[in-house]
């Protein structure tokens, strides 16, 4: 034990508090939000939380020493706040699926919380679990032959975590998917149902008895952590911690649905409960998960790297306020509130010291786009508009899928970037129709994709 040691065991924080919540997705946003709620809650000391990774060993690992301490760097535009994270009671590889079946076997634990990113969920073209993806398919086969055999996607854990419950009988469970989808809760519910469905029809029934979901509207912007930091939090705190993580100020959780088996008061830590959380879902996913995604393919096209960046170009500025006016109209709030959203939203995304990289942000947007832009995308059609907006995101999108700004990272990366290559009055049709058959079809819209497309190509980059 050092001075500048990091642990319970060294005094620092509090005492660990007994595992009442298990986590699946331990990852920079569950210890900027979920966890940072539950830590101050004012029953924290009755609540800890088992995270698990997906697979990675590399968290557990730097956290174990730290007794699952960890320092949360507030980071805004004026300056670093820095706090010791005290609610995560163990961190866990996603490997450790013994663990994971003993927790949620366990009657004391009440509730699952989840971030796995949109692509997690294993969702196909009809909204249910991708049954013909392998991952998928030998997760099935797995647990038909053992309901207790390790497996990986995260609607098989999930369903394994339920069946171990059943079996020690040990009550109701809460699922609390804190994912970027619209309807998480109804989202995470069906994948797993569907999973039930192949491995052992009867669970279903014991989880309609026994698992409510709840829905939730997540926000706090946290970037992949920044191995800078950990000079920074040394050099504030005086302690070594491996791990520390870096967010925003602003946050917001809103949640919708019942807990039958109790839960922290995270109202009184600023959360919102609510039996309507569509308007919530779609003013935060439209206005600021669309606009990053905007200026992820956009922005980093011309030249940015970070959201920061780009938001301080005028033209993506423009493009950004542009993409707003397409979806405010689809909001259910007064246009003053949607205003005054969308004004704190460029003073957050301007925050000079938080490097969110677009890179990050590119990531996966075949999964992210049918959130944030298409549902904006269809009002405006089926109204005869042609949103420019959202078409500059998707004409931007193409461009990135044919080799332009961020690198591609994509979970359907072998069948969009294939799409989107070739004579572009070719590919545009194709890689609209990957994310919905009818807007290959609307020509409209592949006509002013291509004017788009041809902009980027001519004019975009500096
Ligand atoms: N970072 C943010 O600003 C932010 C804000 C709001 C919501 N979210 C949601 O949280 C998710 C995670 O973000 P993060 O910043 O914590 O990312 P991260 O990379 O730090 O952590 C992601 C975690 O999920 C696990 N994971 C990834 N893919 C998985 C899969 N297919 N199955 C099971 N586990 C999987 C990883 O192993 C890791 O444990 C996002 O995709 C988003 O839906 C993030
Ligand atoms: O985390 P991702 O990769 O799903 O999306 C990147 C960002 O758009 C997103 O994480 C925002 O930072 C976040 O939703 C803010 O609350």
């Amino acid at each position: 034990m050092n001075d500048h040691e990091l642990s319970r065991r060294a005094g620092v924080g509090r005492v660990a508090a007994p595992v009442r919540l298990v986590h699946l997705g331990l990852g920079n946003f569950f210890r900027a939000h979920q966890a940072w709620y539950t830590e101050h809650a004012p029953d924290a000391p009755e609540w800890g939380i088992a995270a698990f990774t997906g697979r990675s060993r590399r968290l557990p690992e730097l956290l174990d020493p730290q007794d699952g301490l960890y320092t949360l760097v507030t980071r805004a535009a004026d300056g670093d706040r820095f706090e010791v994270i005290g609610s995560l009671s163990r961190a866990c590889p996603g490997v450790d699926h013994d663990s994971w079946l003993r927790l949620l076997g366990s009657p004391e634990v009440v509730a699952v919380t989840v971030t796995v990113t949109e692509a997690g969920y294993f969702r196909g073209p009809d909204g249910g679990l991708d049954r013909d993806r392998p991952e998928v398919r030998d997760d099935v086969a797995a647990l038909r032959r053992d309901l207790t055999a390790s497996v990986q996607t995260a609607p098989a854990r999930l369903l394994a975590g339920i069946a171990a419950r059943r079996r020690a009988d040990a009550g109701p469970l809460t699922l609390v998917p804190c994912d970027n989808l619209a309807g998480n809760g109804q989202i995470a519910a069906r994948v797993v149902r569907d999973v039930a469905e192949l491995v052992d029809p009867g669970l279903i029934d014991w989880m309609s008895d026994h698992v409510s979901t709840v829905t939730t509207e997540v926000d706090r912007i946290t970037p992949r952590a920044d191995p800078h930091d950990l000079r920074v939090v040394a050099e504030a705190t005086g302690r070594d911690d491996r791990a520390p993580v870096a967010t925003e100020p602003f946050s917001e959780w809103v949640l919708s649905g019942s807990f039958p088996g109790g839960r922290p008061r995270w109202e009184e830590a600023g959360a919102t409960f609510t039996a309507d959380i569509t308007p919530y879902e779609h003013r935060k996913l439209w206005l600021l998960n669309g606009a990053h995604s905007l200026l992820a393919y956009a922005g980093s096209i011309r030249g940015h790297t970070t959201v920061a960046e780009a938001i301080g170009d005028d033209t993506c500025r423009r493009w950004v306020r542009q993409w707003w006016s397409d979806a405010s109209p689809h909001l259910d709030q007064p246009a003053a509130d949607i205003q005054a959203y969308c004004d704190a939203l460029v003073e957050r995304f301007a925050n000079p010291r938080m490097h969110h990289r677009l890179e990050q942000i590119a990531a996966d947007g075949s999964q992210k786009l049918a959130e944030r832009i298409l549902p904006v995308l269809r009002a405006q059609r089926s109204a005869g508009r042609m949103p420019r907006g959202a078409v500059l995101v998707l004409a931007a999108w193409v461009c990135h899928l044919r080799g332009q700004g961020a690198p591609v990272h994509d979970a359907r990366a072998d069948e969009v970037v294939p799409r989107a290559s070739g004579p572009l009055r070719d590919a545009v049709p194709r890689v609209l129709a990957s994310l919905d058959r009818a807007l290959g079809d609307d020509d409209a819209l592949v006509a002013a994709v291509l004017a788009d497309v041809d902009r980027f190509q001519r004019q975009g980059v500096r």
